[in-house]
């Protein structure tokens, strides 16, 4: 597990020295007169220690500040080759990536846990340039024009007199902000769901959100939205799972990340597109693809696989990496275009606009992490953190000095050309279309998708939320709004909080079901997964080594729990003690033959009982047995079971993990 820094031996010469070069003999005591000082302002190297310590920190995003990234490579299929004359994307070809995951409100210390939208930004080092898909795991916005960022993040974000609360929307001004501002219905009851308190970075959906333009070999466009399907699956956190992690662990979804590259699980998500026809109107099936407000569901628009993305590297330096990466929706390659949509729009120009002072000045791109793979000659000189030696006298075009170097490209050279898509003539004005006006009928479709369990979460989701809004009068306009998505929401929200549930004042849409939306279903590969293993003083060392190594060859993290830190045996290392281990680090808990001994330890007990109230699998073998019965769990159960071996543990474990939770212990609670 990642609590102590493992990314390999540090890169420094042998010898300690100043930022010249020069080496030094002390670095605990500075230069003073005599022992009792003063110290001595021609201290050089103090001087430079604190100096440059002073100005270590930047400052943090604006939004998205916290987060965590990985390399990786993306494998093209081929396939989206009719569409796209993007050359990253023909078949076979392997481009290096660097992927950031993010959560959107909170500071760069904020808890990774909390009830949020993800970010999922990927940049392709393609030879034809970067081409950065900044997208989110959520697929539609708050808003439809970008004009309207400032106002959503100033109301997510704490309150600007008392600086509280830290990465949390359940708070008066955000809900103040989306009751009024209705478009911004549909994303806040994605956030709701489960959607919004992921399991894991590697367990999320992400997509581009807009629609953008593509250009086949043939000049000919289509309309299209990309997605990321996660090989795991999609999974969330239950709430109280959530909230215990942001106090014993508030960087989970790092040290998930972290640890899973480093265990060889590595994650995997396949890339995607819905393609529609480009036509004038820019709709599909009377859904308007300039609207990032909406959907397509994939019952009416496949979503069609074109390659595969593995992260499978750690960043070696935080800060070099994953803190300086600098993406911008605007750096596209050929064959692949923007669109009108309006937040698109105003997003080419924040990104740039706000790395310019955030990674001080024009020239972020040459760091590491933003460094084009393909060969750069762009004649931008000069500016704070220049780190190229410009050769020639004419960084100016056209010129004969230089010998009229660098060329511009044509066609065939691979330049990136302006699709010549027709603007319409029109007056300028501040409006928008009037379909843009329905903000109700999507999240109605959201909703009607939900299976029971996942409509349970939503509900108590809402009334946690609204139940931190002082305010009465934005509670009951966010109610009116959920009675305009589903008077059973609204009702159950409403019976939550002892309010009156109000009756809807439009019509109700009356959309068909996407079972795409719903994140039940399926079984999934245990890559990946922590599985706690409680034992006694006694237990069987060598079984329990063995258990280890079957876990880890199905690409599962085992985590011995034991009394105290002492190896078990003598050699089988003990990751947790009874009491540093909390049942919200495991997806699963083995309970060993020998655990018996411990009696009813409260921490083993509390361990136990967790693990089952929040539907995780629950194993046991031997007198580990009686552990699950005197914390009062009777066996089996659905995802409880006594085993005759650890053997047989181990290999029910993946299935078991496979749906993420035994869902049907919700059920019968
Ligand atoms: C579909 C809508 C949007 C999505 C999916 C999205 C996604 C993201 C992501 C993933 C990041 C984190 C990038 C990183 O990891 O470094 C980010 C950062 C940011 N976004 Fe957005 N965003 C959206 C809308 C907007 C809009 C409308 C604006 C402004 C008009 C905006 C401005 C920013 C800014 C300023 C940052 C910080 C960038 C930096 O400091 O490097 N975003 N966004």
């Amino acid at each position: 597990m990642t609590d102590t820094p493992s990314s390999g031996a540090p890169d420094q010469t042998e010898w300690l020295t100043t930022s010249g070069g020069v080496r030094l003999r002390e670095t605990d005591r500075s230069l003073k007169a005599g022992e009792r000082g003063p110290t001595l302002l021609q201290d050089h190297h103090l001087r430079e220690k604190i100096t440059h310590f002073d100005h270590e920190r930047i400052p943090e995003r604006v939004v998205h500040a916290r987060g965590a990234g990985a390399h990786g490579t993306f494998t093209a299929y081929g396939t989206a080759e009719t569409v796209t004359s993007a050359g990253f994307l023909a078949e076979g070809r392997e481009t290096p990536v660097f992927v950031r995951f993010s959560t959107v409100l909170g500071s760069r210390g904020s808890a990774d846990t909390v009830r949020d939208t993800r970010g999922f930004a990927t940049k392709f080092y393609t030879e034809e340039g970067t081409f950065d898909l900044v997208g989110n795991n959520i697929p539609v916005f708050f808003i439809q024009d970008g004009i309207k960022f400032p106002d959503i993040i100033h109301a997510g974000k704490p309150h600007p007199d008392r600086e509280i609360p830290q990465a949390q929307s359940a708070h008066d001004t955000f809900w103040d902000f989306v009751s009024l501002h209705t478009e911004a219905q549909h994303h806040t009851l994605w956030n709701m769901s489960d959607r919004g308190i992921a399991r894991s970075y590697r367990m999320m959906e992400g997509f581009g959100v807009h629609t953008f333009r593509l250009i086949n070999a043939a000049g000919e466009t289509s309309l299209a939205k990309f997605h990321w399907k996660p090989k795991l699956g999609v999974h969330g956190l239950l709430w109280e799972e959530a909230q215990m992690l942001g106090g014993f662990d508030p960087d989970f979804h790092r040290r998930d990340l972290a640890d899973a590259i480093e265990a060889g699980a590595h994650p995997e998500w396949e890339l995607g597109v819905q393609v529609f026809p480009d036509t004038p109107q820019q709709t599909y099936e009377g859904i308007d693809l300039l609207d990032p407000t909406k959907l397509v569901p994939e019952e009416i628009a496949p979503v069609q696989t074109i390659g595969r993305l593995v992260l499978d590297r750690n960043p070696d330096n935080f800060f070099a990496e994953t803190e300086q990466v600098a993406f911008h929706v605007g750096n596209l390659v050929p064959g692949i275009d923007v669109t009108d949509d309006a937040l698109m729009q105003a997003r080419l120009f924040s990104y740039v606009d706000t790395q310019l002072t955030r990674l001080g000045g024009p020239n972020f791109n040459q760091i590491p992490v933003n460094r084009p793979h393909a060969p750069v000659n762009d004649m931008l000189r000069d500016g704070f953190h220049q780190d190229e030696v410009h050769r020639g006298v004419a960084p100016y075009h056209p010129n004969s000095l230089d010998a009229g170097c660098p060329f511009l490209a044509g066609d065939p050279q691979g330049a990136f050309l302006d699709n010549p898509v027709r603007v319409p003539e029109t007056a300028k004005q501040r409006e928008q279309p009037a379909s843009f006006d329905d903000h109700f009928s999507q999240p109605r479709l959201f909703w009607l998708s939900m299976t029971p369990v996942e409509k349970q979460h939503i509900v108590a989701a809402y009334a946690f939320e609204l139940g931190k809004v002082h305010e009465p009068a934005i509670r009951e306009r966010q109610l009116q709004c959920l009675a305009e998505i589903a008077p059973d929401l609204c009702g159950g929200v409403a019976a939550a909080l002892g309010l009156t549930a109000p009756s809807p004042k439009g019509e109700l849409a009356d959309p068909d079901p996407s079972p795409a939306l719903s994140m039940l279903g399926g079984s999934y590969p245990p890559d990946g997964r922590t599985v706690g293993i409680v034992v006694g003083p006694d237990s069987p060392a060598e079984e329990i080594d063995g258990l280890c190594a079957a876990l880890r060859g199905s690409l599962m993290m085992p985590m011995v729990v034991a009394p105290t830190a002492a190896p078990l045996g003598g050699d089988v290392a003990v990751q947790r003690t009874f009491s540093t281990a909390r049942s919200v680090e495991f997806d699963a808990l083995v309970v060993a033959d020998g655990a018996a001994a411990v009696g009813s330890d409260p921490h083993v007990m509390l361990l136990v009982e967790e693990i089952f109230r929040h539907g995780k699998a629950l194993l046991a073998w031997g007198n580990g047995v009686e552990v699950v019965a005197t914390a009062g769990i009777a066996v089996p159960a659905p995802g409880v079971k006594a085993e005759e071996s650890s053997s047989i543990a181990a290999a029910e474990l993946p299935d078991l993990l496979g749906a993420h939770r035994s869902w049907e212990r919700f059920a019968l609670a």
